[in-house]
Parts: structure tokens; C-alpha cells; sequence
């Protein structure tokens, strides 16, 4: 215990995400699955003199079931990613049904796991998984993550940069919100562990909160071609698979932004619908994570009037892409 599964390991962010949960201590087994090179990944990294023992399969005799089995933690980067001109959306096409079919498999085999969404698009990603698991009548939204550590991992590296800083920049942390794709991604700089100076500009402001939200965009346009982030990606996924796995542990107070179902538990889902002003049915927030999954919603708080304008800009665009995830297993809304 714990067991970690990573499905789409042999990709541009599942071998490095694999080597640094190979790296965690907490990590006791690691289940490689993809639809090709998992034999190769799993035998470089089983060299490795960590605990955890490391096995690689493929969807030939049973893959997908046996590398789930006893699962505690899945982490899902399997997908195609942007090239430059797409949005996240145009991924849908093709990462939907990869993810739905992923999901069958962890509803069948492990249903009691944590599972964290990395596939693009996230917002509509993590609504197709739900609907899947609620279909197979094992849905515990307490345990169901979309990934947006990147996105605070960005925050962080950029706010370090404006303070003049860099060595700040694992310390500083600033609470992004909303969802994963451009004007959904709300980065809370009035909140930063480090507030910028006052003399900052609005245009300054302004120009860090796009970075945050079009941080993915740098990459797709300077790799040109050749995919998105993966290293910083792998990175961040690991760091929050980290914290998922202290709290399974039994580590308390541990916090951090997530995409979440608001429909039913955990406790702070109303209170944060009534802060937004809209029913909606999921939102990145930051949460308390327990060894049960999500354990409390945190409120927003404190947010600016610039803020709240960026909130109120995401909310439309986040509720079609959720659409867009539940109809693509329930059907459309009648
Ligand atoms: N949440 C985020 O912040 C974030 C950040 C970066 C990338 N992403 C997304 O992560 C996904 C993966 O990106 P990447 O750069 O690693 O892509 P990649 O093409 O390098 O790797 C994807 C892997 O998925 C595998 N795969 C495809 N179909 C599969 C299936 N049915 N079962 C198992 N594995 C399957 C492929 O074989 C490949 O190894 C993309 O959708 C990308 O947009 C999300
Ligand atoms: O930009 C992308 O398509 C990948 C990822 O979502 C990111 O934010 O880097």
C-alpha cells in the first residue's frame, strides 16, 4: 500500500511522471499501462532502487485489468495533445472516448480509487469520468480530481519572476480557480502567499493573469509542432499525486487547488456555488484533501472586483465544456 497506476505511461508526460512516482517512498507498487512500450518503461525504471515494485502492460490478455488491480491511486495522462492552432476542445474528438474507456476500467477493477485527470480538455475530461463510474454505480465525487497543478506551478514561477525573485518561486503560492483551458483558468493573484508590490500596474496585472491562463500556449507554439508541456506537466502531476498520497497516509491540513464535482459531497460545495452565483456543476477550488479524498471545499474568499470579472467571464465557457463531458456518455440534456 499504496499502489500507483499510471494510464498513457509511455507518453511525453506518462514516462517522467512514472519515473517520479518511481521516486516517491510512499509508492509501493507502479502499474504502467498504455497501448504501446510499457515493457520497456516498466524494465528501465524497476533499475531503479526505490521500494516500489514496477510492472508494465499492454491491452493484449487483460492489461488495462491487471495493471488496476489493487489500485489505490490512477493517475490518467493518456491522450493526444495540442498542436499549434488547436484549443484543448479540439481534443475532444479523440481524448473523449479514450478517457471513457480508461474509466470503464477503473469502475470495473478498482473503483475505490483515487483517480487524477490529466487529459485534455480537463473540464469536459473529468465530467466524461464521472458519468462513467455513475453509470456503473460507483461515483464517489470525493475521489475525483482534475488536474490543474500545472497551472499553480505557472503561477508560481511567474510571480516569482515579477517580484524580482526566482529562488521565491517554490514558496510563493497563488490559488488558481475555475478550470483548465484559457479564460476558465483564474489565477487569484490578490491572494498570493507574496503579494506583488502596489505599484504594480494594471496593465502589469493584467498581463501576468494572461500568462497564467495561456501558459500552455508558450509551449505548444515553441515546441512547435512536436506537443505540449510534458516535463512541467509531469512535474506538477507528481507533486500533486504527492499530496494525495500523505493524505491517503493519514496527513491532515493538507490543501491544494483541484477540478471537482459540486453536486453532492463534500461539505463547502453550496457555500462555494453561492460565492460564484451560478449552479454549477463543477469547479477548480482549492480543497482539503484526507485519507477519504476531498474533505472540505475551501471559500474563495477575498476575491477583487478584477477578479470577480474573470470569474464571471469563465463560468459560461466552463459550463458548455461540462456539458459538452456528460452528454458524451449520458446523452444531451432534453
Ligand atoms: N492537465 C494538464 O495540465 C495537462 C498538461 C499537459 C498535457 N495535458 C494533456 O495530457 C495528454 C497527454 O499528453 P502527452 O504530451 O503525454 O501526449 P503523448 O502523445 O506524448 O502521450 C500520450 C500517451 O497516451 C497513450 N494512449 C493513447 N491512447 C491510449 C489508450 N486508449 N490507453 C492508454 N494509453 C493511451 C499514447 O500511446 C501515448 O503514449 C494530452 O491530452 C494533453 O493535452 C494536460
Ligand atoms: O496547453 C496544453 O494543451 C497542455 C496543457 O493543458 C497545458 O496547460 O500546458
Amino acid at each position: 500500500m499504496p499502489k500507483a497506476v499510471v494510464l498513457g505511461a509511455a507518453g511525453g508526460i506518462g514516462q517522467p511522471l512514472s519515473l517520479l512516482l518511481k521516486a516517491n517512498p510512499l509508492v509501493t507498487e507502479l502499474g504502467l499501462y498504455d497501448i504501446v512500450n510499457t515493457p520497456g518503461v516498466a524494465a528501465d525504471l524497476s533499475h531503479i532502487n526505490t521500494q516500489s515494485k514496477v510492472n508494465g502492460f499492454l491491452p493484449a490478455d487483460d492489461g488495462l485489468e491487471k495493471a488496476l488491480t489493487g489500485a489505490d491511486v490512477v493517475v490518467i495522462p493518456a491522450g493526444v495533445p495540442r498542436k499549434p492552432g488547436m484549443t484543448r476542445d479540439d481534443l475532444f474528438k479523440i481524448n473523449a472516448g479514450i478517457v471513457r474507456d480508461l474509466a470503464t476500467g477503473i469502475a470495473k477493477t478498482s473503483p475505490k480509487a483515487f483517480i487524477l485527470v490529466i487529459s485534455n480538455p480537463v473540464n469536459s475530461t473529468v465530467p466524461i469520468v464521472a458519468e462513467v463510474l455513475k453509470k456503473h454505480g460507483v461515483f464517489d465525487p470525493k475521489r475525483l480530481f482534475g488536474v490543474t497543478t500545472l497551472d499553480v506551478v505557472r503561477a508560481s514561477t511567474f510571480v516569482a519572476e515579477k517580484l524580482g525573485d526566482p529562488s521565491l518561486a517554490a514558496s510563493v503560492t497563488v490559488p488558481v480557480i475555475g478550470g483548465h483551458s484559457g479564460v476558465t483558468i483564474v489565477p487569484l493573484l490578490s491572494q498570493s502567499s507574496h503579494p506583488l508590490p502596489d505599484s504594480f500596474a494594471t496593465s502589469e496585472l493584467e498581463a501576468l493573469t494572461f500568462r497564467v491562463q495561456f501558459g500552455g500556449d508558450e509551449v505548444v507554439k515553441a515546441k512547435d509542432g512536436a506537443g505540449s508541456a510534458t516535463l512541467s506537466m509531469a512535474f506538477a502531476g507528481a507533486e500533486f499525486a504527492a499530496k494525495i498520497l500523505r493524505a491517503i497516509k493519514g496527513e491532515s491540513g493538507i490543501t491544494a487547488p483541484t477540478y471537482v464535482n459540486l453536486t453532492s459531497d463534500p461539505s463547502g460545495a453550496e457555500a462555494l456555488k453561492k460565492e460564484l452565483g451560478k449552479e454549477i456543476d463543477y469547479f477548480s477550488s482549492v480543497v482539503e484533501l484526507g485519507s477519504n479524498g476531498v474533505s472540505k471545499i475551501l471559500p474563495l474568499g477575498k476575491v477583487t472586483d478584477y477578479e470577480r470579472g474573470l470569474i464571471n467571464a469563465a463560468l459560461p465557457e466552463l459550463a458548455s465544456n461540462i456539458d459538452k463531458g456528460v452528454s458524451f456518455i449520458a446523452g444531451p440534456k432534453l
